[in-house]
This record gives structure tokens, C-alpha cells and sequence, in this order.
């Protein structure tokens, strides 16, 4: 129960009101949770009453088949002021660098690596602000996925959106977001990331003013905990550590405009009302956060760097088991402790394909180059690892004592799917042109008369 119940808004008071204070979380992974925001708003027993409280409308929203499997079912029951069914009709509007077709330029199986863009200079929402950089699959076939930026500097007051291609994982690199959502509001800052459930409408507002980050966005099976294997019932992101907000309503009219991301495009609507009308929600599809910093990082003590694997924090799984269509890695603070061990990642080619983005710090694999808000690609077989100054580093310092890397937090977004970079991607002056160079300076040490 919250007291921000009764934020009920006119268009006017909305834009001086600097940020809706969250009504709290409910802990727990893809928990049956159950929040209202007035007292007796969710009806006991039963989903579907004759009337609902307060007069309120009960709608189902499902992310999930009816049939899945009870364990990987997902849905929710919302009450709330207006149906979601009432609005204008949609009319597809341009949509700028935001798609989803990822087949009209050929993908070259280079190793890229892009500088950080640099924030618009004109007022930009987050989803005028949003750049697909990459992605594979199609919403269509209900797997891969899309990997955007957003780089914003503008709040949306009286603009919605959703996407109805995928969940949104977002991964903020600079400024908070305010991610003002029909479940509840979340407060996000960086070294935080959020899931938006496909569907689900939203707005950004941007506490700092400003903001930038990624996104990706799975088409596919929605984000899951991987299972822990011979780790045991503890380890990774604890499941405790995911935070869902509760429920948050607000009752204003005006004239607004609502967005779907629908089929690869943006089409918009015109709609009355907020669409973040729901005053009291219950069940297991819901937007939820998690702090990348609570983290169990597990590592070698002992010898040699293990698969990156070991720093999974969310899978969606393909229908292969142990193949997963999009795996979500972090590279957070830990202890190397690995003797007589190259310590930072080897050299590699991997049948999976390898997205990078940096929050914050440096990452252990890469001298300089890589800086927070840039991003990497590595695509399937593309031969790739340390640069030539960390391999020199690296294979001459000393390694019997345990080492810190701290102040860092790189992550990647690793596919099955060869990961496509969109024509912009390609053409952007900030991708670097000699990114290559960096293992130029590997040297020959081969000697065969000595061992
Ligand atoms: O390419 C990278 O830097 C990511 C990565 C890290 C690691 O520790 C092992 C393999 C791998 O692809
Ligand atoms: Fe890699």
C-alpha cells in the first residue's frame, strides 16, 4: 500500500513535478507478486469479478503462450482506470535510426569497436534518442534480438511508449533514468539494469537531465535466471536481488500521444489519458531491476581463466538445450587469483557472437580504446582477446599473488546468431577505423631451440 496514490496530475502541475517518488519494490525473480495502490483494489480470490473495486477495468496481460509450461508461464492481472484497448487508431511514423531489419547491409566478420556517441544537441526523449546499432533475428519469428543505444536529454510528459517486438533490457551508462512504467515506477541509475516485459507501456523521465545507454531487446523466450549446475542453490544474481516496483497510478487527461514499437516500426496514437492508470496489478510479468554490483562474481582459485559463462546474469534460452538465443554477461570487480595463469581473457574464436559495452572503468582485456558508452563486436569465429599491450603486460607480471580489479563494469550481450550491424553502425565516424591495429603489435616470439 503507498501513499502515492493519489497523484492524480493535470497535464499543467505534471511538468513541474520533478520525479514520482517509486512506491517501493517487491523482492524476487518472476515472483507471483501482488500490490495495490488503494486498499481493496485487487479483487480476493478470483481475477475477474462482475464490478471491481473503486470501478475499476480488469485486463490480462499475458508474456507468455496460455500452454507454456506452468514454470516458464508468465502473466499478470491489472486494474485499472481505462482498459489499454482505448485509444486512437496507430499510424506508422517515421522511425528514425530505430529498426529491425538487420539483412540490408552485409556483415563483415571484422572485429568493430565503436568511441561513445555524443549526446544530441537537440531536445531528444529517449525513444527519439534511441540508435539500433546491431541485432539478428526478428520480431516475427519471435527470436534474436535488437541492440540499441539511447542517448537522451529530454523527459517524456505526455508521450508513452511500448514495444510489442521484445523485452527491454536496459543498461544505463550515464545519468538515472526515471522509468515511469503501468506497473509501477523504477529508479535506475548506472551499474543498475531494468526489463521492461514486452508490452508493457512506459515513460523516461531523466532525473540527471540527461542520460545514455543500451538496450537490448529480445525478441525471444523472456530473460530467465540460469540454472547453477555443480555452484549449488546459491551464486550469481541472487534471485532476493531482483526488485519489481509496486503498484503506482497516475489519473490525468490531456492530449497525449501513445508509441508502439510494432513489427520492426513506431507507429503512434493518440490516447486522452495516461495509459499508467493501473492501481492495482498481481501476478509474474512485470518490469524489474537489478543492482549489477550485488553480483556473486565466481572465479579460478587456482589456474586458468574459465569461460565467461561463469559471469551470466540472464539467459533467454532457444529450444537447444544449453544454447541460449541471448546470453546477458557482466565483468564486474572480483579477485584474480589464478596462478602460473594468463589472467585476463585468452585469445578466442567462439561460435557464438559477442556485443561489449562498458559502464564504467576499464576492461581487463583491452589497454585503452575501449572507453564507457563505446561498444565492441565479435562476431562468430572473428578472432579476438587481448590487445598486444595487455598480452605483453599480462604474461610478464607477477601472478603469485591475488589481484583486485575494481572500479569496473563491462558487460556483453552474447548471441547464437551472428549479430548484424546496421548501416548506420557501419558508417558512423565513430566507429574506429583501425580497431584491428591493436593486435598489430602481437609479436613472433616463436623459438624452436627454446622451450
Ligand atoms: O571477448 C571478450 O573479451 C569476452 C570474453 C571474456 C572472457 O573472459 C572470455 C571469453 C570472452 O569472449
Ligand atoms: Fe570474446
Amino acid at each position: 500500500m503507498n501513499s502515492l496514490a493519489e497523484s492524480h496530475f493535470s497535464a499543467r502541475e505534471v511538468s513541474a513535478d520533478k520525479s514520482a517518488k517509486s512506491a517501493g519494490y517487491q523482492s524476487g525473480f518472476g515472483n507471483e507478486f501482488a500490490t495495490e495502490a488503494l486498499p481493496g483494489a485487487l479483487p480476493p480470490h478470483q481475477n475477474s469479478p462482475q464490478k471491481v473495486a473503486y470501478g475499476l477495468y480488469a485486463e490480462q496481460i499475458s508474456g507468455t503462450a496460455f500452454t507454456a509450461p506452468r514454470s516458464h508461464n508468465r502473466r499478470s492481472w491489472v486494474y485499472r482506470i481505462r482498459p489499454a484497448a482505448v485509444h486512437e487508431p496507430f499510424r506508422q511514423i517515421d522511425s528514425g535510426l530505430l529498426l529491425s531489419d538487420f539483412n540490408a547491409v552485409p556483415t563483415p566478420p571484422n572485429q568493430l569497436r565503436w568511441d561513445p556517441q555524443t549526446m544530441p544537441d537537440q531536445p531528444t526523449d529517449f525513444v527519439e534518442g534511441l540508435i539500433t546499432m546491431a541485432g539478428n533475428g526478428s520480431p516475427d519469428a519471435q527470436s534474436g534480438c535488437a541492440i540499441h543505444l539511447y542517448l537522451a536529454n529530454r523527459d517524456m510528459t505526455d508521450r508513452f511508449f511500448y514495444s510489442a517486438d521484445g523485452e527491454l533490457l536496459i543498461v544505463p551508462q550515464q545519468g538515472r533514468l526515471e522509468l515511469r512504467t503501468e506497473m509501477g515506477v523504477i529508479h535506475l541509475e548506472p551499474q543498475e539494469i531494468a526489463v521492461i516485459p514486452r508490452g508493457v507501456r512506459f515513460q523516461v523521465r531523466l532525473p540527471d537531465g540527461q542520460a545514455r545507454g543500451y538496450i537490448c531487446e529480445n525478441f525471444g523466450a523472456l530473460f530467465r535466471l540460469p540454472d547453477l549446475g555443480p555452484l549449488g542453490s546459491n551464486g550469481l544474481a541472487n534471485p532476493r536481488d531482483f526488485m519489481t516496483p509496486r503498484a503506482w497510478y497516475e489519473d490525468r487527461e490531456g492530449d497525449f500521444t501513445l508509441l508502439a514499437k510494432f513489427g520492426g516500426h513506431l507507429w503512434q496514437a493518440a490516447i486522452a489519458h495516461s495509459p499508467l492508470d493501473v492501481v492495482a496489478w498481481h501476478g509474474n510479468y512485470a518490469p524489474y531491476k537489478y543492482d549489477l554490483r550485488q553480483f556473486n562474481t565466481i572465479g579460478s582459485i587456482s589456474y586458468d581463466h574459465p569461460d565467461p559463462s561463469i559471469f551470466l546474469v540472464l539467459q533467454a534460452q532457444s529450444d537447444t538445450p544449453g544454447v541460449d538465443t541471448i546470453d546477458f554477461v557482466i565483468f564486474p570487480p572480483r579477485w584474480l587469483a589464478a596462478e602460473h595463469t594468463f589472467r585476463p581473457p585468452w585469445f578466442h574464436r567462439n561460435v557464438a557472437s559477442e556485443f561489449m559495452g562498458l559502464i564504467h572503468g576499464e576492461y581487463d582485456a583491452k589497454a585503452d580504446g575501449f572507453r564507457p558508452g563505446g561498444g565492441s563486436l565479435h562476431n562468430c569465429m572473428t578472432g579476438h582477446g587481448p590487445d598486444a599491450a595487455t598480452f605483453e603486460k599480462a604474461s610478464q607480471g607477477d601472478v603469485s599473488q591475488p589481484r583486485k580489479v575494481d572500479d569496473t563494469m563491462a558487460f556483453m550481450f552474447e548471441t547464437r546468431q551472428v549479430i548484424r550491424p546496421t548501416r548506420y553502425a557501419l558508417e558512423t565516424p565513430t566507429l574506429q577505423a583501425n580497431y584491428y591495429k591493436c593486435w598489430s603489435d602481437i609479436k613472433k616470439n616463436f623459438n624452436p631451440e627454446q622451450q
